[in-house]
This record gives C-alpha cells, sequence and structure tokens, in this order.
C-alpha cells in the first residue's frame, strides 16, 4: 500500500461518461466486472464522479485505487477542502472494494464509515489518490481500510468502513412484487 501512495501523480482526469448503469445490466455482473467495465469506461461512471471530481482509476478483487482532483470549489469557510470531500473519497474507494468481492445480483451498503484527518486537503494538493483494501469479508458484513495521500505521497486521511451485504437470493426474494 505505502509503494503506491509514494509514487508522483500526473494522472489526467479522464473523459468521464456519466450515467446509471441500468439496474438489471449490473445484477448480471459480479462487482468486480461491473467496476472494471466502469473504469474501461464501457460502462458509465456515476454522476458523483463529476460533481465531486473523484474516480475509480484501478480495480482488482478486494482492491481499488481512486483518484480525486481537489478545487477550490469544494473549499470551506477556513480556506481548507471541507472533510466532507476527503470522506467521500474514502467512503467510494472503501465501499468499491467491498463490491468487488459481491457476485452477480448481489448487493451492499455502508453501515459506517470512519475517518481520521492527517493533514489538510489544499486546493492546490493538485490530485489525490485513495487506496482501498478488503481486511475482512464475510457472508453478510466485510471490513475495507484505506487511505488518501496527495501528490507528494504525503498521507492526507485514513479510515474504517464496514459495510452490509445482501446475498443474491436474499436481494432476489426483496425485489418480489
Ligand atoms: C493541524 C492538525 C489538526 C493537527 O496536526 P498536528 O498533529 O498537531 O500536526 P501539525 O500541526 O504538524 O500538522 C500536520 C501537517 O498538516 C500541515 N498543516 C496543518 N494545517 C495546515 C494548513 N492550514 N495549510 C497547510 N498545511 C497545514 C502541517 O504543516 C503538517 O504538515 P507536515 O507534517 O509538516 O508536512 C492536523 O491533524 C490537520 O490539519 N488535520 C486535517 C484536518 C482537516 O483537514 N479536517 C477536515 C476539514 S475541517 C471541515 O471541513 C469542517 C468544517 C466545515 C465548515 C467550516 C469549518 C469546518
Amino acid at each position: 500500500m505505502s509503494d503506491l501512495l509514494a509514487k508522483p501523480l500526473s494522472i489526467p482526469i479522464p473523459n468521464l461518461v456519466l450515467g446509471l448503469v441500468d439496474s438489471r445490466e449490473a445484477a448480471a455482473m459480479s462487482g468486480l466486472d461491473l467496476l472494471r467495465a466502469i473504469v474501461a469506461q464501457d460502462l458509465p461512471a456515476p454522476p458523483m464522479a463529476g460533481i465531486m471530481q473523484q474516480w475509480i482509476h484501478e480495480v482488482k478483487e478486494g482492491f481499488v485505487v481512486f483518484l480525486g482532483n481537489p478545487d477550490q470549489r469544494y473549499l470551506n469557510p477556513m480556506g481548507i477542502v471541507h472533510g466532507g470531500w476527503a470522506m467521500t473519497l474514502l467512503d467510494s474507494a472503501l465501499g468499491c472494494a467491498v463490491h468487488t468481492t459481491l457476485g452477480p445480483g448481489s448487493t451492499y451498503a455502508s453501515l459506517g464509515t470512519e475517518i481520521k484527518f492527517v493533514r489538510p486537503v489544499l486546493s492546490n494538493a493538485a490530485q489525490v489518490r485513495c487506496i482501498a483494501e478488503v481486511q475482512s469479508r464475510g457472508k453478510s458484513i466485510a471490513t475495507a481500510v484505506g487511505r488518501i495521500a496527495d501528490s507528494m505521497g504525503r498521507l492526507l486521511a485514513t479510515g474504517t468502513s464496514t459495510c452490509f451485504i445482501r446475498p443474491a437470493a436474499v436481494q432476489a426474494m426483496q425485489e418480489e412484487p
């Protein structure tokens, strides 16, 4: 994890195609395949990727890398990037790390995400990177850990998330009329 965070960043923002994946199409794919398709831009990134300037960059089972471009739109009255921006980045990355472990038809939701702000995110920080990994995966609960670093590899924040997983069979029953 630390090696990746130490790499300097110069990755341009992709020309994100924003939208929602059709729910039936999404349900037919594993979480890993769905997220890979979004990274490859074969499927659209969610609308919030454009609003927050945060997007998924790399994905493998139990592991994701998100990138984000903090800019002046996210400043709080104290002139640093609002903590919610970093929280959103971590919550997305931690949730997506868990999503990579799901089979077709399963769904998940974050139950709680905790963040520690180590250094302020500055709007001239160029680009930040968030790396998240699944720590444990049970039948219904998964935990993931992650960290955000700036373009110089300095640690900005750390976080953990607990996610609730709804297996495909249970999800299908809930969707029955
Ligand atoms: C400062 C402290 C809280 C304590 O740190 P300590 O343990 O005593 O350590 P230290 O003082 O050494 O500082 C560590 C490093 O940080 C650097 N640095 C610090 N300040 C600045 C600066 N201004 N600009 C640039 N850099 C700064 C400092 O140089 C050092 O860097 P270095 O190691 O030399 O390279 C630190 O943990 C921190 O900033 N955390 C992030 C908190 C955060 O961002 N929270 C979320 C946003 S709040 C929010 O949105 C809520 C809200 C909404 C609406 C309205 C109002 C509020």
